[in-house]
């Protein structure tokens, strides 16, 4: 079977393949630093050979307690933030049609829905109202237990559980995935006896979607967790190659730091195929998070073509040159559409009568590949033979394995995220949380001048 592929040739324009050449003994050091488990963050390499020691026991588990939600409820919640949800999102929303929340609903198919991301009121109001007449469960996913915006969401949505199906249902619908020791999602699991699943210690949260975070969501969904693990697996495989012109993860991970080193600092992650939104927005939290610190870092953002051609394209086209592109290019849609004919032509389209859809997709794509590169934007591109659960493995773990070694290559730790704590230390002192006393007092102190 053919894997996905990453092609580089439009950047050659921009760095020499000399430069890029120099990478290899780097990225060489940087993948034998992963393997040995010798750098920066090495408490949290458990992603590295994941996907291999995944074994058929757990996956047997997470599809019978997938099974019992699917047969227990009409919609399920999973409420979890960054690496908590994104990863389930971004497989999850690839593989269903886009239009299932409007279909009527097939018994043992439960709808899924996203919480515990965001603090609006109105949203879980909402929520809350939704599933005011719903056979509901929910999915608490949190690595540390105590991330206000799940906790917040999953202390309504338990109450409501509880209330609607009785505690005895609820023990049945509602499953924790968390620490195996620590945090307030661990406590409550184990006192009210739900079913629960670990986060590995020395998976991060951003590198979690192989673990119970993305495959019991993923699983409740009805997609095949077995095949993406698969193609995960695979590319385990792949990105080991020691040749870093063999290797995607490698190539790609020395092609966008020389591409850094030269001025571009912003990497735009594009997809054709709307579906793949919210593998952007995985994508995003992965090098965000893991290359974003001590001043340095490629800022990751994203856009959905041909949508932002009508809005981004601009920039995209002319604006400051400090930007290269990543296409993930789907090579073969999963259905087919004519263009049909018109006899009158009104509307002057006839020139595509017949053709698939897809084709004038792809004539987008290669048409605005070389715009951009004309237009002095570097472009990369990942081809994906199709989109399927097998190669969403194979992208996942590509993704992560370049991330690793890229982080290396900008000599950061990939595997911690300690900006994040500065908004939280802010907010619980504005919210006056028990042990932040001397914090509320400044914070209020600094908000008086
Ligand atoms: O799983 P948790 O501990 O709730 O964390 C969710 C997310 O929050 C962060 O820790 C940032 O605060 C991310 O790294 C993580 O993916």
């Amino acid at each position: 079977m053919e894997n996905i592929n990453l092609n580089i040739e439009k950047t050659l324009d921009f760095i020499s393949k000399e430069k890029l050449a120099s990478y290899e003994p780097k990225v060489k050091a940087c993948m034998e630093t992963l393997e040995k488990g010798t750098g920066l963050g090495n408490d949290f390499l458990g992603w590295l050979h994941l996907p291999s020691s995944i074994t058929k026991e757990h996956l047997d588990d997470l599809k019978a307690t997938a099974q019992t939600l699917r047969e227990n409820c009409d919609v399920v919640i999973v409420a979890g933030i960054g690496g908590s949800y994104l990863g389930a999102r971004a497989v999850i929303e690839a593989m269903s049609n886009s239009f299932a929340w409007l279909q009527e609903k097939k018994a043992g198919q439960p709808t899924i829905i996203f919480a515990g991301h965001n603090i609006s009121e109105d949203y879980l109001f909402e929520l809350t109202e939704f599933l005011k007449d719903k056979k509901f469960g929910v999915i608490n996913i949190s690595k540390s237990g105590t991330t206000t915006e799940t906790a917040l969401a999953f202390r309504l949505l338990k109450k409501q559980c509880e209330d609607q199906r009785g505690k005895e249902m609820a023990r049945k619908v509602i499953v924790a995935v968390t620490d195996a020791k620590k945090g307030a999602a661990r406590t409550t699991a184990d006192k009210e006896g739900y079913k629960s699943f670990i986060i590995p210690d020395n998976v991060g949260g951003r590198f979690s979607v192989l673990t119970p975070v993305g495959l019991l969501p993923i699983a409740v969904a009805g997609i095949d967790i077995d095949q993406l693990v698969a193609g995960a697996c695979e590319m385990e495989k792949v990105c080991a190659n020691e040749n870093m012109y063999e290797n995607p993860a490698a190539l790609y991970a020395a092609t966008r730091n020389e591409l850094y080193q030269s001025g571009k600092k912003i990497e735009i992650l594009v997809n054709f195929q709307p579906k793949l939104h919210y593998f952007m927005e995985w994508w995003k939290q992965l090098y965000g998070e893991s290359e974003g610190k001590d001043l340095k870092g490629i800022y990751p953002s994203s856009v959905d073509f041909s949508t932002d051609l009508h809005s981004m394209g601009q920039w995209i086209q002319q604006g400051e040159r400090s930007i290269f592109e990543t296409v993930v290019s789907v090579e073969t849609p999963s259905h087919e559409l004519h263009f049909p004919s018109d006899e009158e032509n009104l509307d002057g389209l006839n020139f595509l009568a017949g053709k698939r859809i897809d084709e004038v997709n792809k004539m987008a794509e290669l048409g605005t590949q070389l715009a951009h590169v004309d237009g002095g934007v570097p472009n990369l591109r990942v081809s994906v033979p199709s989109l399927n659960e097998y190669y969403l493995g194979q992208l996942i773990y590509f993704f992560e394995k370049a991330c690793g070694i890229s982080g290396y290559l900008l000599e950061v730790n990939p595997f911690n995220q300690p900006g994040v704590e500065a908004y939280k230390k802010n907010m619980f002192a504005l919210l006056n949380k028990p042990g932040y006393e001397k914090e509320s007092e400044a914070i209020r102190a600094r908000l008086k001048k």
